[in-house]
């Protein structure tokens, strides 16, 4: 018989409740045991629904009050030295590490955060070092599974895996230069046997060990590595499925498919062409293969008909008992249930499944391919494959304005007329900036009132013409504040925006949005992603109206602000009907016009943010010159089109630029602002090394934190940075938008950046 199975369940609830409650905890108005049983309803509620929807194996172990990765760093008492020491209880460690803390004396940053995998999901870096007192401080595991247990439901706990666990660590300050947290690896096994352990006496037949690294390019001794950790870990442990999600195992399914564990999941959504080799891989072996023919990271309807015969491919090659039917990924990155949506159209409803639908769907194909009669299972059947239907229907239709203009991209849309040292001179007598020019990012204070203003034009206690009088009276006031303190290239501050790429969906054709449709994208931090849907246009001007006011109330250059293309698509869900390249120059052409409207409007200069486009980049590398090429033709799409007096900008609040760095200088933006006040000069003497020589702003001061940085330490950066960088292309800026700073701490440190510039315009003059 096949089984059905889910690798992960969204963990922040149907309405938010986890968000809701430990947002209470950290601001003391309950307890941690309210905060226990609030993620105890939420977890019952996902069984329970998991178990309603006839889902064989159903996962647990995977919630989290934060992230999973920083769960095992806690559990495995990775705990870095400054977070001891202050009389915290490890729920309040815990935290403190994901997202730092600040009281009662007690003064830590957070842990860093990255990108998990390919997604907008973020991780707590794990921080190892030699002298990490590696011991196991609790089963997570195990108590869910006893959870879960108690509540009359089986489960198949669910652990990261060790060689994934430690690729995704970084070394801590005190660790010797040489240290490579893998190099851990003994140590940490027995703390994972003794877990295993521990969950085979508890009763658990299967283990879910993820271990995605697998589909990553991770050198040479992986295969060394996974024979060791799996030869220990087998004998002790549960049957250990072993999970791979996001992309290809490629040769890795080699050694993979002969490990000692009990069954290998791949991912079949994004990358189906494995199927038949993984087959050819098991094939002479006992494993289980589990197909992850459910995306886990898109939100449309699967084609059930289209997964059953791909399973039945499996089903043939290894028999039914050999072949569960799952999701791709865990769901944590999909919205809970499609069943909150009211203001979708009964036709878009159709369209998508969301983590409880896609679990019906991973049922309804186990059960087909196992045979059954069930004649709710046909119906379901059915009812697919009339959805599927319509929606091809409807994907066959297009705005062929569109589609057209698409084909009709020449190579000289994609090329500003003259070469940057060209403009850069006509843009010095338009613009007129002084050396070391101060600019922002783009937003100022998301304040209340802004907030208050939104929700209440969004409920219809306000009319569009008084929330209009309202963003022009936030413009007028962010305009006179810069005057005042003395910034050179003016922003308007986005005080219209509810987010950088929602606000843009809203206005482009082709969008849809959902009510509830959130998903976690750091600890407390959930986003709505829109949907694209169709092919997008720009039915009008978006921005120009508020970055032409706000140049009418001043004499200083305004710098027009848009997202662009590769970000606006990284953060939707995409379609799956056409390729990523022809969404994202949609996208380009919709931004380009808004772009040439701005210019003709008077914006001298305009900034077109890619925060997005390195967490794009494929997770192997013979993909990424594809990627690459589509998604810097895209931003050069949207920019091109303006005189070389027109200033271009980008944003990226990263730093992390060795892997793509060609690629940014391809972007060929007048002038790019980075992060790099958190990574030190290393950066900058990338920058050197390959010759940037357009215009550059990294960031002097770390805008994530509330901290006021002094005078002379925006001087001492701006020093470090001409080390490497030429004073004449050095511009003075924050490393990312001021949104969700507070009014008070954002003057302070802008005056303070002001002065620097004053400063080092004196010292190289
Ligand atoms: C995440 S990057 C943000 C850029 C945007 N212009 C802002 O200032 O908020
Ligand atoms: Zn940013």
């Amino acid at each position: 018989m096949v089984l059905s199975s889910v690798l992960g369940f969204p963990r922040i609830g149907a309405n938010r409740e986890v968000k809701k409650a430990v947002e209470a905890y950290w601001a003391g108005k309950i307890s941690a045991d309210d905060l226990t049983k609030a993620a105890a309803d939420v977890k019952k509620a996902s069984w329970t629904g998991l178990k309603e929807a006839k889902v064989d194996l159903i996962p647990s172990g995977e919630f989290s009050l934060y992230d999973h990765v920083l769960d095992h760093s806690a559990a495995f008492n990775a705990i870095p030295k400054r977070y001891l020491g202050h009389n915290l209880s490890p729920l309040d460690i815990y935290f403190a590490m994901g997202r730092g803390r600040q009281a009662e004396g007690v003064d830590v940053p957070a842990c860093e955060m990255k990108k998990w995998f390919d997604s907008n999901y973020h991780f707590v870096v794990p921080e190892l070092s030699e002298s990490t007192d590696f011991k196991l401080n609790f089963n997570k595991p195990v108590e869910e599974f006893n959870e879960a247990k108690a509540l009359g439901i089986a489960t198949r706990p669910v652990v990261l895996g060790p060689i994934t666990y430690l690729w995704l660590a970084k070394a801590a300050k005190e660790a010797s230069p040489d240290f490579s947290p893998i190099s851990l690896l003994p140590k940490l096994l027995p703390l994972y046997k003794q877990l295993l352990t521990e969950l085979k006496a508890a009763g658990a037949e299967w283990v879910q060990v993820d271990e995605p690294v697998l589909v990553l390019d991770a050198g040479l001794q992986l295969e060394s590595q996974f024979n060791t950790a799996y030869a220990e870990l087998s004998p002790v442990a549960p049957k250990i499925l072993l999970t791979t999600y996001f992309g290809r195992l490629d040769a890795n399914a080699n050694f993979a498919a002969k490990l000692p564990v009990a069954g290998l999941h791949i991912d079949l959504d994004r990358a189906p062409t494995q199927l038949e080799s993984t087959i050819a891989a098991v094939k002479s072996t006992s494993l289980v293969l589990s197909l992850g023919l459910v995306s886990g990271r898109n939100i449309w309807k699967t084609d059930l008909s289209a997964a059953i015969k791909s399973g039945q491919i499996a089903v043939d090659a290894l028999g039914g008992d050999r072949v569960i039917a799952a999701t791709s990924s865990s769901l944590l990155h999909t919205p809970v249930t499609l069943a909150s949506e009211k203001k979708l159209t009964p036709e878009q409803k159709d369209w998508f499944s969301f983590a409880l639908e896609k679990a019906s769907e991973v049922h309804i194909i186990a059960a087909i391919l196992s045979g059954s009669q069930d004649s709710a299972v046909s119906q379901a059947l059915e009812a697919n494959r009339t959805s599927i239907a319509k929606r091809r229907e409807f994907e066959h239709t297009s705005n062929d304005a569109v589609r057209k203009r698409v084909a009709a991209i020449t190579p000289e849309m994609l090329e500003r007329k003259s070469p940057f040292a060209v403009r850069q001179e006509v843009q010095k007598k338009k613009l007129n900036l002084p050396k070391f020019p101060t600019t922002t990012i783009g937003s100022f204070p998301q304040t209340k009132e802004i907030r208050a203003a939104r929700a209440k034009l969004n409920k219809g206690e306000i009319t569009e013409e008084e929330y209009e009088t309202f963003i022009k009276k936030e413009i007028e006031h962010v305009v006179a504040f810069q005057e005042k303190i003395g910034l050179d290239l003016l922003v308007h501050g986005e005080p219209e925006r509810n987010d950088m790429v929602q606000y843009f969906g809203e206005q482009f054709d082709g969008f849809v949005f959902t009510q509830n449709g959130w998903v976690q994208s750091y600890g407390s931090r959930y986003v709505r992603p829109p949907i694209i849907v169709y092919d997008v246009s720009r039915p009008h001007p978006i921005t120009v109206k508020w970055s032409s006011y706000a140049q009418s109330v001043s004499k200083k250059p305004m710098k027009g602000m848009l997202t662009g293309p590769v970000t606006i698509l990284n953060w939707s869900f995409p379609r799956a009907d056409v390729s990523r390249e022809l969404q994202s120059k949609q996208l380009a052409l919709a931004l380009r016009d808004e772009v040439v409207d701005l210019e003709k409007a008077g914006i001298q200069a305009i900034q077109v943010d890619e925060p997005a486009i390195r967490e794009g980049l494929p997770l192997r590398r013979v993909d990424w010159d594809h990627y690459l090429t589509w998604a810097v033709d895209s931003f050069r799409l949207a920019t091109s089109g303006v005189t070389d007096a027109t200033q271009t900008h980008s944003h990226f609040c990263y730093s992390d630029f060795d892997d793509i760095f060609p690629s940014i200088q391809r972007l060929d933006a007048d002038v790019i602002s980075i992060e790099a006040s958190k990574s030190d000069m290393k950066l900058l003497k990338t920058f050197q090394h390959y010759g940037y020589a357009n215009q550059i702003g990294p960031g002097v001061y770390d805008i994530h934190s509330p901290r006021v940085p002094g005078g002379e330490e925006i001087q001492d950066r701006l020093g470090a940075m001409l080390q490497f960088l030429p004073d004449s292309l050095l511009f003075v800026n924050p490393d990312c938008g001021l949104k969700t700073r507070g009014w008070k701490e954002t003057e302070a440190s802008l005056v303070n950046l002001v002065n620097a510039a004053k400063w080092a315009r004196q010292q190289y003059a």
